[in-house]
Order: structure tokens, then sequence, then C-alpha cells
């Protein structure tokens, strides 16, 4: 791959749910040692497009090239790291610990108990967030932000050059969040490359170098743009002047 390779560059994407348009004509690049924002209201895509660009969405228009290789041919997952919402993460027995080693899992066999190496991994993960001292304690029993903490320990735990978090302050409180920051702001001078969907900048702003704000599934303001409202599109009125419901909704 040449230095100046992308780790991800996704073009033109186009993304269909249940029948309705979700994103359109979205693209996002990021390269080592960068950190890209995704803003935007409720509902305007950040989600998907994170989980488009991991291939856990399918796209039907558009391209995904992660560290210079085709998504469909691209294997080599431990050099991404995804930390989802932590809300979407229900379990309810499993120590910290083994929620964070859960993160080695590509790197030994199935039924292969884990490795020293293994175990130092995780070991200097939970060192890196701050939660060395909760390893025993059940997952559950974090508050948001220690949550949020562990999910990147486990994202961390490959040694990824790529990190995709969604929504990594949501529930955080602001201390919290100030030191989230300085953690991701310390990976990302180290040449992680960072790909976050955010509600705003917030404590993050002196992280990013770049961000996109989407609306209603499209990019409505980039970083060499000024600042674009989203209003949500206006409902189209029939030939007869009455409000037409279905013409109103998302084309
Ligand atoms: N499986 C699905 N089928 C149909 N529509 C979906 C599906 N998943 C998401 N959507 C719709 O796609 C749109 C974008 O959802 P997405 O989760 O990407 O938004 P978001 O910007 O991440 O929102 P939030 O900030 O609330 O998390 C929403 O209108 C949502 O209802």
């Amino acid at each position: 791959m040449a230095d100046n390779t992308p780790l991800l560059d996704a073009q033109g994407l186009y993304v269909s749910l249940g029948g309705l348009p979700i994103l359109r004509d979205v693209g996002l690049q990021v390269h080592s040692g960068e950190a890209v924002a995704i803003l935007g209201g409720n509902g305007s895509g950040k989600s998907t497009t994170l989980r488009t660009v991991l291939g856990l969405i399918p796209f039907q228009e558009g391209s995904v090239r992660l560290f210079g290789t085709e998504l469909a041919n691209f294997h080599a997952w431990d050099r991404v790291g995804y930390v989802p919402q932590h809300s979407s993460l229900n379990v309810s027995n499993a120590t910290v610990r083994e929620i964070v080693s859960s993160g080695r899992l590509s790197h030994h066999r199935v039924f292969q108990w884990p490795s020293r190496q293994d175990r130092a991994h995780v070991t200097h993960a939970l060192d890196l967030v701050g939660l060395t001292d909760r390893g025993r304690w059940p997952f559950v029993d974090l508050s948001g932000g220690q949550k949020q903490r562990a999910l990147i320990a486990r994202a961390l735990t490959s040694e990824p050059e790529l990190l995709i978090m969604d929504e990594p302050l949501a529930g955080v409180d602001l201390h919290s969040q100030a030191g989230l920051a300085g953690l991701l702001g310390q990976l990302r001078s180290d040449g992680l490359g960072l790909a976050v969907v955010l509600h705003e900048q917030g404590p993050m702003a002196d992280v990013l170098d770049r961000w996109v704000t989407l609306c209603d599934g499209r990019i409505v303001t980039s970083e060499t743009q000024g600042a674009t409202d989203c209003a949500p599109e206006p409902a189209k009125t029939s030939s007869m002047g009455w409000l037409d419901p279905v013409a109103g909704v998302r084309r």
C-alpha cells in the first residue's frame, strides 16, 4: 500500500433499506493519523454509513476500499477496530476483562486458550483506557463512560490502524468526555486513523482534523464548506394544491 493510500476510502455510496433510500452519494476518507467525524441529527444516516463501510450493510452504488483493497476482497479485519454504541451491547454475566479479551478472538484459534501475548495485550488496553482496576467487574455494573472505555479497549487489543466508533461520547458525563477525547487524541497522535460518529464536536473539536455533516442521508457540510441548516425536505403539494403525504416522504 502506498503511503498516502487512505485507510478508508468510501465514495458515492447509495444505500436503501426496507425500500427507502437511506444514504445518497455519501463519501468518507480517513488517512493514517487523521480523525474524521460524521456529524448530523437523529436518523441522518451516520450509523448506516459506518455499518456500510464495515460491510455490515450492502450498498447499491459506490465503492469502499480499506487499506487500498476493495471491501469485497478485504480480509485483514484485525487492522480495523469497531466500537459500537455501548447501549447496543447486551451482556449480563461477562466481566470487563472478558469483554475486552473478546477483541483478541481473531488472533487465536477456536477452543485455544488465550496466549500470554493475548493476555498482555488485554492488560495493556485496560491500562490505556484507565480500567486496570475494573477487570473483574461485571461489564453491566460499569458507568456509561466506563463502558465506552471498555469497548474502546476491546477494539484496541487487536492493535488496529483504523478505529471506527459509533457515538463514543453518548451518555458520558462532560468530565469523562474530556478524558475520552484526550485518549482518542493520543491514539491519533500515535498514528491511528479515526472515523467517529458524533452528535456534535464537543470535547472532540481539538482532536478532529475534518468532519462531514449528514442531513437526510446526504452530505451537507464538509470541512471545506460553511455550516448548512438541515431542514427537512418540504412536503410536496399535489397538482390540486393539497398536501401529498407520499411525495413528501424520502425519495
Ligand atoms: N434496517 C433498516 N430498515 C429500514 N430503515 C432503517 C434501517 N436501519 C436504519 N434505518 C433508517 O435509516 C435512517 C438512518 O438511520 P441511522 O441509524 O443511520 O441514523 P443515525 O444518523 O445514526 O441516527 P441516530 O443519531 O439517531 O443514531 C433512519 O431513518 C432509520 O430509521
